[in-house]
């Protein structure tokens, strides 16, 4: 996959790229709604006998037009990209989000973002919108188009009646239900850190747990326990983590919680590695133990709970 990132102006023209089936949105978090519109432009691009591309845009719009700084990704950028690419895309067009870019008007988005990047047609969902307020949609797209491209548009894709959004799956990993986010997202939802040196003290109680720091920008499930997996080395082994500040410990909260996973069947040492972590199941919310012997008991019963979520024998 080829990525080519635009800032507004940019200086491409048609004669400067392959003719295209291009996939416009936000898509943050990669979730089943939006593999529809990206696997419809590619089957599209198929049938054409021409490319297969997607446009996204970054930062989020509300940390421009809002000035909101603590906006929590499902897939932070580069996951984002990791995940298109895995589609099996040709190119990929992550256009920079500023307030020269949010000016546009939606009649010179549509000129310089898809008819000047030789797009012959586009797709997108139901509630696109572009150009300045969002004054452009899938409806007035034809206008725009100066007849220079054909659109696609995918229905709405719900779950219950409501529909898959980015923002019904950060609703639901901030309920904990990661189960179900994970349906909707069409894989479980992961975060990708370094294992970090704690307090050397799980060891001492029988559970070593990689500690695992995230960039701030990731959407984390709420403080608990959950069953897991993670990828150390590119092998994946399965374990049970804590999400939390350890409150039988520390008498004040950290400035952001702590990630610890109690890998199932390992000894090796991990510090420094670059892991990845996917959230399965939640099975408690985070304790405050009377002492060390309770907590060790309740995380041997956290460790059995999470070898049956995984379908294991635990005796
Ligand atoms: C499955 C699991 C559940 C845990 N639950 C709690 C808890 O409810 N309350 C708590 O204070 N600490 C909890 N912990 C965190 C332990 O206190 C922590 O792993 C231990 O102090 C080791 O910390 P260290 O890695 O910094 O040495 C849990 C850890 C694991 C692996
Ligand atoms: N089964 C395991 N699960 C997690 N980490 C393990 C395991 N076995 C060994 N380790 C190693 O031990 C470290 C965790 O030991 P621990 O005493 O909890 O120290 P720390 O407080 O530095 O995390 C991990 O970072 C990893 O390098």
């Amino acid at each position: 996959m080829k990525l080519i990132k635009l800032s507004q102006p940019h200086n491409f023209m048609k004669q400067d790229l392959d003719e295209m089936v291009l996939a416009l949105g936000y898509f943050d978090g990669v979730h089943i709604g939006h593999q529809k519109v990206i696997l419809k432009a590619k089957e599209i691009a198929k049938n054409l006998g021409i490319k297969s591309a997607v446009m996204t845009f970054n930062p989020h719009p509300l940390v421009v037009l809002r000035n909101q700084e603590g906006i929590d990704y499902i897939t932070p950028l580069d996951e984002k990209i990791r995940l298109i690419e895995e589609l099996n895309v040709d190119l990929l067009f992550v256009v920079e989000f500023t307030k020269d870019f949010a000016a546009l008007l939606p009649q010179q988005f549509v000129d310089d973002y898809i008819i000047n990047l030789n797009v012959k047609h586009a797709v997108a969902g139901f509630d696109f919108t572009y150009g300045h307020l969002g004054k452009g949609t899938m409806e007035t797209l034809p206008f725009h188009s100066r007849e220079q491209f054909f659109h696609t548009t995918v229905e709405k894709q719900t779950d219950h009646d409501r529909k898959i959004s980015s923002t019904l799956i950060r609703e639901v990993i901030r309920s904990g239900d990661v189960t179900y986010a994970n349906k909707l997202l069409g894989r479980p939802h992961s975060v990708t850190g370094t294992v970090v040196h704690g307090d050397k003290r799980g060891r001492t109680i029988g559970f070593p747990t990689a500690n695992v720091e995230v960039s701030d920008v990731y959407l984390l499930p709420p403080t608990g326990v959950y069953a897991v997996s993670i990828i150390v080395n590119g092998q994946e082994y399965e374990g049970v983590c804590n999400i939390g500040y350890k409150p039988t410990f520390n008498k004040e909260k950290s400035a952001k919680p702590s990630i610890e996973v109690h890998i199932f069947d390992f000894q090796n040492e991990i510090y420094e590695e670059k892991v990845s972590v996917s959230w399965f199941k939640r099975i408690r919310s985070e304790q405050k133990f009377h002492n060390v012997d309770e907590l060790i008991s309740q995380i041997a019963n956290d460790k059995v709970a999470a070898l049956q979520y995984f379908g294991k024998k635990t005796v």
